[in-house]
């Protein structure tokens, strides 16, 4: 039994914890639309979350064209790898004073990186931070109760995404104006270029705010969740000393044969990094998710027997496949060595950037930026957690209390 009934969110709904009715639900755009608490959808409002079928698959090509693939993301490489070895740099530095929070720490890279691909290079440090800060709440309220009253989440989140927005408007302004003047004829287009470009279906170019909810968008679903995943990476491979060990030889060899004139890595290099994308699918795995995929039935549905009536929220808890040991034998054990056997997927149990139309657009740019990140950390650093046993919260995403207090130090010569 996969299904189990539910009242959460308001509206009555089942969660669904198998992978064949997990990946049916998925799939069938005809008889399920997103179903995501009201909270999340006015948070995120974007014209990728709030229109379907061809509206929905024109504006998701256009953010793909962008970001997805090696041919596309080859020329943010060296940009992210200057981030992250500063990043990394300064965690050291900051740790030779007191315990750092990784996940404060991964959280300022992660919406670096995304700022930088986005929006491009040259917006200020402080403007950066404000983004950053700003964001904290909107993240926060992102499943919270509706409730718009002062001192609820949901509340300051909104007047939070308001101040983003803001922030936002005069950077796509500003940009125009450069388009308009040719200053900004020499640099590399970035999403900001594409969207002030780009035409919806019926040939209308879009609109300032939608320009800059797709960007609020983006910057939600793509901060917190890789801020986390890094962290955990992090966390797993300083406790297992054999994946370490394999994972660093690999990254040296990769070294070892780099011309010496070559300075920063390369997309022939990333894809030598074949024990590394195993790591990087097992953190993905074994991290505990705790938000599951959400859809509501436009019609009544039967899934095995099963009647979910129209109206009702479905969540698909994707843990349900992949803590399973139907599909992965010792599923709590982090071993990436599991992923030896060439089958990716796992026969479909292995979908942590979900299935279909509505699948993850920012999933080759998490395991880019995390292969960069973990070559630097694992030839370079060490980190040591202050409280490995620290008990997990979970909103929006697991992480330990104290945030992965612990210290990072630098124990290469480079
Ligand atoms: C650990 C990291 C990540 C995980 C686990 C993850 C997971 C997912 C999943 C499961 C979906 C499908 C949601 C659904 O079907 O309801 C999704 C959609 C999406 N993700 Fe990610 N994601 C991650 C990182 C990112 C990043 C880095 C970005 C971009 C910067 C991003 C952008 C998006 C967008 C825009 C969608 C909506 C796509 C659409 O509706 O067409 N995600 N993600």
């Amino acid at each position: 039994m996969g299904m189990y009934k539910t009242h959460l969110f308001m509206n009555p709904g089942i969660f669904v914890c198998t992978l064949e009715a997990s990946r049916k639900i998925l799939s069938d755009d005809n008889k399920f639309k997103l179903g995501y608490p009201e909270t999340t959808l006015t948070v995120t409002q974007s014209p990728l979350t709030h229109v379907s079928g061809e509206e929905h698959n024109h504006f998701r090509r256009l953010i793909i064209a962008s970001i997805l693939g090696y041919n596309s993301l080859a020329k943010f490489l060296n940009p992210i790898e200057d981030i992250v070895i500063e990043s990394l740099k300064g965690m050291a530095s900051r740790s030779t004073e007191q315990a750092i929070m990784l996940m404060e720490e991964t959280m300022a890279l992660s919406l670096r990186v995304i700022v930088h691909i986005f929006i491009g290079s040259y917006h200020h440090h402080d403007t950066i931070k404000q983004v950053e800060h700003l964001l904290a709440a909107v993240d926060d309220a992102l499943f919270s109760l509706p409730i718009n009253f002062p001192a609820f989440p949901y509340y300051k989140a909104l007047k939070n995404r308001k101040k983003v927005e803001e922030i936002l408007k005069s950077i796509v302004e500003e940009r125009k104006v450069m388009i308009k003047d040719g200053s900004k004829v020499t640099e590399k287009k970035d999403l900001v270029d594409i969207l002030l470009e780009m035409e919806d279906v019926n040939g209308r170019k879009l609109k300032g705010e939608d320009i800059v909810n797709t960007l609020i968008m983006l910057f939600l679903a793509g901060h917190v969740t890789t801020a986390t995943a890094l962290m955990w990476s992090v966390i797993f491979l300083t406790n297992n000393t054999l994946a370490f060990k394999k994972a660093k030889e690999e990254q040296e060899e990769i070294l070892r044969s780099r011309p010496p004139s070559q300075k920063h890595l390369s997309i022939e290099e990333i894809k030598k990094m074949v024990y590394l994308t195993k790591v990087f699918n097992e953190v993905i795995r074994v991290t505990e998710w705790a938000i599951p995929l959400c859809r509501e039935a436009t019609t009544d549905v039967d899934i095995n027997g099963y009647i979910i009536p129209k109206g009702w929220r479905v969540f698909i808890w994707q843990r349900g496949c992949h803590r399973s040991s139907e599909y992965f034998s010792n599923p709590e054990d982090f071993n990436p060595s599991r992923w030896d056997d060439d089958d990716f997927t796992k026969g479909g149990a292995f979908f942590p950037f979900g299935v279909g139309t509505r699948m993850c657009v920012g999933r080759d740019l998490l395991k880019i930026e995390m292969l960069i990140f973990l070559h630097h950390f694992i030839l370079n650093y060490k980190f040591e957690q202050k409280n490995p046993e620290c008990p997990l919260s979970y909103m929006l995403a697991p992480v330990p209390k104290d945030n992965c207090l612990g210290k990072m130090t630098k124990v290469s010569m480079e």
